[in-house]
């Protein structure tokens, strides 16, 4: 196997590899960019005219995600699977990975679409980073755009593997892109409705591409994911990857959507949150159900039928999201 194909050990090794650039016997051409940044370049002549990001390790503990793209790099780099789209493979919190904790100083997925400019430290200069190697990798016109950031929760969840869907101004929700979701073994998607700060949100609303953060499951350390059932996806990528995809059926019978009815945002040191600790995310909670207090009067009280949390964690810090309230998507508008 060629060496760059060992991505995942040089990152956690925080080692640069000699050679930058190795090539597959079919041509297919492997470029070391940066810790934990790996671009693949198919031949030109087999190139089908799509740009793919795939990111794992934006949190740093989320660890089947990060095995799943280091399965994935070992079969091009073995030669077993032969790339015809370009792809831009990117461990998003290498500093944190090596931890084993979702990140060092703070959260990287709350610091794109610029907030990384009013911020410092490690994740404020990673995120600048990744965001310069995206606009880098897209850079050629004309091309398909699509960037799947991978995930897992930090809490078990009655939908384990769902997707989230950025939002940006005039823009409809793409129905084919949640068709190919739903073959990806994607049981639900919550559709956002506000700009946001996290990895697929800049991707999605600065860089144009389709683009999901994707929930793949709870998180566990390296090794432990033998719960974790990502067959689907894995095939879905693998034909992604080879420019062989089936059709999807279009319809997205059994694909359940969400709306976002609230953010339950994090004001001060006391916050209480009113959930059990072992709360699953979808879990529904009853109208009246004194969610949450904070600092002075504010009470988040559920006044939305058929709310559900999701990501409830109080320990955030003060003004971040401590949870979102969702709700069955009604109509929806779709591309
Ligand atoms: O389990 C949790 O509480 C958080 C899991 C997680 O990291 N989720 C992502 C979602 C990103 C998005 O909203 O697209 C995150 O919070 O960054
Ligand atoms: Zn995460």
């Amino acid at each position: 196997m060629l060496a760059l194909g060992k991505l995942l050990e040089l990152t956690l090794a925080g080692r640069e590899p000699a050679a930058k650039i190795q090539l597959t016997v079919e041509g297919a051409r492997l470029r070391w960019l940066t810790e934990g940044a790996l671009e693949i370049t198919p031949p030109v002549a087999s190139d089908c005219g799509l740009d793919l990001i795939l990111s794992a390790g934006v949190h740093g503990n989320e660890t089947a995600p990060i095995e799943l793209l280091d399965r994935l790099l070992r079969a091009i780099a073995r030669g077993e699977l032969k790339p015809r789209s370009r792809v831009l493979l990117l461990f998003g919190n290498p500093a944190a990975m090596r931890r084993g904790e979702r990140f060092v100083v703070q959260d990287l997925n709350r610091l794109f679409n610029g907030v990384h400019e009013q911020s410092s430290g490690f994740e404020a200069l990673r995120a600048c980073e990744l965001e310069q190697l995206c606009v880098s990798f897209f850079a050629q016109p004309g091309r398909t755009r699509l960037h799947y950031d991978l995930h897992t929760a930090i809490r078990a969840s009655k939908i384990e593997q769902f997707a989230l869907y950025p939002w940006q101004a005039g823009r409809a929700h793409s129905r084919r892109e949640l068709a190919r979701l739903k073959a990806a073994g994607i049981d639900a998607a919550l559709l956002q409705s506000k700009p946001s700060t996290t990895f697929s949100a800049y991707t999605y609303a600065t860089l144009g591409a389709e683009a999901f953060t994707l929930e793949l499951g709870k998180a566990r350390p390296f090794g432990d994911n033998q719960m974790v059932n990502l067959d689907l996806l894995e095939q879905r990528l693998h034909a992604i990857i080879a420019g062989c995809e089936p059709e999807d059926d279009p319809s997205l019978d059994g694909l359940q959507l969400f709306a976002v009815a609230r953010e339950v945002i994090k004001h001060s040191d006391a916050f209480t949150l009113h959930l059990p600790a072992a709360i699953e995310n979808f879990s529904e909670l009853p109208l009246g159900y004194l969610l949450a207090e904070d600092l002075g009067d504010t009470r988040w009280t559920v006044e939305e039928p058929g709310a559900r949390i999701i990501f409830p964690n109080p320990r955030v810090h003060n003004g971040q999201r401590a949870g979102i309230l969702i709700v069955p998507a009604g109509d929806v508008n779709l591309a």
